[in-house]
């Protein structure tokens, strides 16, 4: 028998670090190995020390090591999923010059408005990189360095983002991918490179960024003696691309192929997500339209307010997660620091429709309704996105895949199930992003396929949960709202 192969996934999100190590034969998962992150900051300011992340990955491989027994020489391949859109400001010597604005981090709104009627409107940046700036993207917060910290502006040597700033640290290069490049608001989703008028707009020379490679399997380098030594592993190892959380949630999941296309996931994470894989690349001003790790696209819509907020809420009533109950005539929008989808960053939380005899568990489940509804109503607008009519039945009994922590409570679930009346798919692995990564590294390492390696392997059992009676007052309630409220109760002019 050939000796077992490993390759290592690594998903550094907004909380933590996961660092999975997987048979990449089998694609069994031998171990999970994990290490916190520290975010930071008030009045809309999210920030991280990249170094923490670093740390945080050295720490979480080592654990993955120890936990599995495996030994360090069977490891062939590494690969990083990364938090999207955060700016990371590099010195002369790769050294972090301020912590990295974080994508829920909505101090650059009004760059974001500016930038948007700088090119003459929505549609405008839609046509050239998919997407229209609100504060998640990079370029929003490098227009908002430039303005409040201009020494800071001036002095960096390198931007990178999350993902890339930790590829760089395994294999020495600065190379990113066209799935995680599509959320900086500088590369172009329509001709596949770095577009020059935007970085003219934005002040931004051309050297400061990564190359971007082909794709998030393409072998980008070998990992270094210096990272092989903070690591425990082999030096020499291939080091793939790597890509955006969401991107590589959606390679473990297999979604390139064929007869997943336009099947939509919701992730629960610190972020909520839609989305689903496309082969025509999407234009639309309602949602992201991201690129792809493997060469697809992958329109997606983020709410900023999902399970931190709901647990949150938990915690200001003294409740555990699932101590709740259908919110009642209560409504609670989640909106702690603002929003994204709406584009509310300005919003703080709403509660209405509280009595008497309101409990506090109608309080928790109304908060675990604001945050569901608002994800589920960006699904709508994903469906129409890909050319697919939400209310069609064939469209309606597509299973929604539930993934991120949120996907292993059972109230996030059933309010998923009773808000969107779709059947619910909850995958056998709980680790999608690190499993994509992985697969991602063991593409690197053979020069396989990646989604057609995380189709291959074996990652436990799915939960098939049926459709059940769509809660439609519910929706309409929490629906006109936010309607009546989208005005100055939520910051919009
Ligand atoms: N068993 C569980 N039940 C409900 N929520 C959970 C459970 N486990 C984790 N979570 C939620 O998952 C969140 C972390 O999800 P994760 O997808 O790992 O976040 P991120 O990728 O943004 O760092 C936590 O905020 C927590 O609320
Ligand atoms: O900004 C987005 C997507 O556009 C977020 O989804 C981030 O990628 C953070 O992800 P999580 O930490 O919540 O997984």
């Amino acid at each position: 028998m050939p000796p077992r192969t490993v390759v290592i996934g690594v998903d550094s999100s907004t909380q933590s670090t996961k660092a999975a190590l997987v048979d990449a034969g089998t694609g069994r998962l031998l171990a999970v190995g994990r290490a916190p992150h520290v975010v930071t900051g008030e009045a809309g300011a999210r920030e991280s020390d990249p170094e923490v992340w670093w740390q945080a990955l050295c720490d979480a491989v080592a654990a993955g090591l120890k936990e599995s027994g495996v030994a360090a020489s069977a490891v062939t391949g590494i690969a990083v999923a990364g938090q999207q859109h955060g700016l990371v400001v590099l010195d002369r010597t790769g050294r972090p010059l301020r912590p990295a604005m974080l994508w829920n981090d909505t101090r650059s709104a009004p760059q974001a408005a500016a930038l948007t009627a700088a090119l003459g409107g929505a549609e405008a940046w839609t046509a050239r990189t998919g997407s229209v700036p609100v504060a998640s993207l990079t370029a929003t917060k490098w227009r908002w360095l430039r303005e409040n910290e201009p020494e800071n502006a001036a002095a960096a040597a390198a931007l990178r983002l999350p993902h890339d700033f930790l590829t760089e640290r395994l294999a020495g290069s600065a190379v990113t991918d066209p799935g995680d490049a599509s959320g900086t608001g500088w590369y172009s989703t329509a001709t596949g490179a770095y577009d020059p008028e935007l970085l003219e707009l934005l002040g931004l020379d051309v050297a400061l960024l990564p190359e971007v490679a082909e794709t998030g399997a393409t072998r980008i380098g070998s990992l270094t003696a210096e990272a092989a030594g903070a690591l425990g592993l082999p030096a020499g190892i291939a080091v793939a691309a790597g890509t955006g959380d969401n991107m590589s949630a959606a390679v473990g999941l297999g979604l390139g192929r064929a007869g997943l296309l336009d099947h939509p996931v919701l992730s629960l994470g610190t972020s909520g997500t839609v989305f689903a894989a496309s082969r025509t690349r999407p234009a639309s001003t309602a949602l992201s339209g991201f690129a792809a790790a493997d060469g697809t696209y992958l329109p997606l819509a983020c709410t900023l307010n999902c399970t931190l907020a709901v647990d949150k809420v938990a915690a200001l009533l003294g409740l555990e997660r699932d101590d709740a109950a259908p919110g009642g005539e209560a409504v609670l929008l989640p909106y702690l620091d603002g929003e994204r989808t709406p584009d509310l960053p300005a919003a703080s939380g709403l509660l209405t429709g509280l009595r008497h005899d309101t409990t506090p568990q109608q309080l928790l489940g109304a908060a675990y309704e604001g945050a569901v509804f608002t994800v589920l109503r960006a699904l709508d607008e994903l469906l129409r996105a890909c050319g697919l009519d939400p209310a069609d039945p064939e469209v309606a009994a597509r299973p929604l895949r539930l993934i991120g922590g949120g996907a292993q409570g059972r109230t996030w679930v059933e309010t998923v199930r009773r808000l969107s009346g779709r059947p619910v798919i909850v995958p056998g692995s709980g680790e999608l992003v690190a499993l994509g990564a992985a697969a991602l590294a063991a593409a690197a390492a053979t020069g396989e396929d990646p989604v057609t390696v995380a189709t291959g392997w074996n990652m436990g059992e799915d939960t098939q949960l049926p459709a059940i009676q769509r809660d439609s007052e519910t929706w309409e309630r929490v629906g006109s709202t936010l309607e009546r409220a989208a005005g100055p109760l939520l910051g919009r002019a």
